[in-house]
Parts: C-alpha cells; sequence; structure tokens
C-alpha cells in the first residue's frame, strides 16, 4: 500500500553482518567436535536441514559416527521467519536407536536463532544432545553444546549461501 513502510526482513533488522569463510566453519565444526567428544558417544547424528547437514557431516565424520538421519523442516524463506514446517520427521530407525525419546542422539543444527526451530526437534527428542556451531541470546538456552555466541542483531553469512565479490574501497563511499 503507497505510503506504507516496506516490512524489514529478518537479515535486515539484524544489522551487523557475520560472514563465515569455509575455512573459518571447519574450524568451529572441529572445535564444536572437541566439546562432543566429551559427551558422547553418540548412536546416531541427526541434522537439521538444510543448515545442519555440512556440520552434521564435519562432526559425524570427527566422531565415527556412521548413522546420519535429517529432520527436515522450512521456516525462513531466504530470511523471513513464516510458520515452521516439518517436511520429513525423524526416521524410524533413529527413534530406534535413541529409544523413542533420543537418549544417546546427537542433533546437528548450524545455528539457533530465535530458538523455535531447535524448540521443536527437542519437543521430538527431549532426550538427545543438541549442539549448534554459532548461537544468538535467545536461542542459547535451548543448546547444550555450542562453539560462536553472536548477539541478536547480527546475520551469519554462511560460505553456502555466499560468494566472493569486489568490495570499492572506502573512500569510494563504502558503509
Ligand atoms: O532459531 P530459529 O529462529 O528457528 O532459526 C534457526 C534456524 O534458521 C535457519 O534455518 P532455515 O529455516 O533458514 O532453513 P535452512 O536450514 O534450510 O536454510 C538455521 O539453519 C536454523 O535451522
Ligand atoms: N544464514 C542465516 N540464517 C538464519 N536463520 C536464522 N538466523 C539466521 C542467520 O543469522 N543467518
Ligand atoms: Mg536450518
Amino acid at each position: 500500500m503507497a505510503g506504507e513502510a516496506p516490512e524489514l526482513s529478518a537479515q535486515e533488522r539484524a544489522g551487523k553482518a557475520f560472514p563465515v569463510s569455509w575455512d573459518q566453519f571447519h574450524r568451529d565444526c572441529r572445535a564444536l567436535t572437541w566439546r562432543l567428544n566429551e559427551v558422547g558417544p553418540f548412536h546416531a547424528v541427526i541434522a537439521i536441514t538444510r543448515g545442519g547437514l555440512v556440520p552434521a557431516a564435519i562432526v559425524a565424520r570427527e566422531l565415527g559416527v556412521r548413522v546420519i538421519d535429517t529432520v527436515c523442516i522450512a521456516s525462513y524463506d531466504h530470511n523471513k521467519q513464516g510458520e515452521l514446517q516439518v517436511l520429513k520427521g525423524i526416521s524410524e530407525a533413529a527413534m530406534k536407536l535413541g529409544g523413542g525419546t533420543g537418549k544417546g542422539l546427537l542433533i546437528v543444527d548450524d545455528l539457533v536463532d530465535t530458538g523455535k526451530t531447535g524448540r521443536l526437534v527437542r519437543e521430538m527428542l527431549p532426550d538427545a544432545h543438541f549442539a549448534t556451531v554459532y548461537a544468538k541470546p535467545m536461542g542459547r538456552p535451548l543448546v547444550d553444546t555450542f562453539i560462536t555466541e553472536v548477539s541478536q542483531d547480527t546475520w551469519i553469512f554462511f560460505p553456502w549461501d555466499t560468494a566472493l565479490s569486489f568490495q570499492p574501497p572506502l573512500r569510494d563511499g563504502a558503509a
């Protein structure tokens, strides 16, 4: 409607950008695994797709876990959070390994922000261990193990969502 301010996306509201390179992400996943190694062993890794797939692969490789399942959840459409939709639940085989409550299972995601996604998966597997690479304050209480906390007004840019691009020099007006 004319005169109405356009709704800001979660990314625009965040304000601060925190770009993460592949190298940095790999290092952070390895650091996460060092911590998880003290907590395990785990029967299986449950990746929250899609962002959890990359850290789940790295963590599973380091911990020697070969059973990996997914829980497929859609919430942010590009960068606006809508209703959570479970597109695929946890498999029967993984549920069995976790004794029905998730005991001995490791849930992995790239980050917690508001905590909505993590809360939903925790409800499915209340006894599982929940690990993320990054955590924002609102979602932090939901996570058992994480590596780096960033402020709530930060937007994390993952290497699979970004590409190298030219940046104009500061004196030419770049912010
Ligand atoms: O704590 P929350 O506020 O719920 O946000 C965290 C979730 O948001 C992102 O996923 P997204 O829904 O963007 O989907 P994707 O993993 O497929 O990119 C991220 O990977 C987490 O799963
Ligand atoms: N890429 C990305 N996705 C998100 N989903 C919720 N918060 C974030 C964030 O900071 N970065
Ligand atoms: Mg996700």
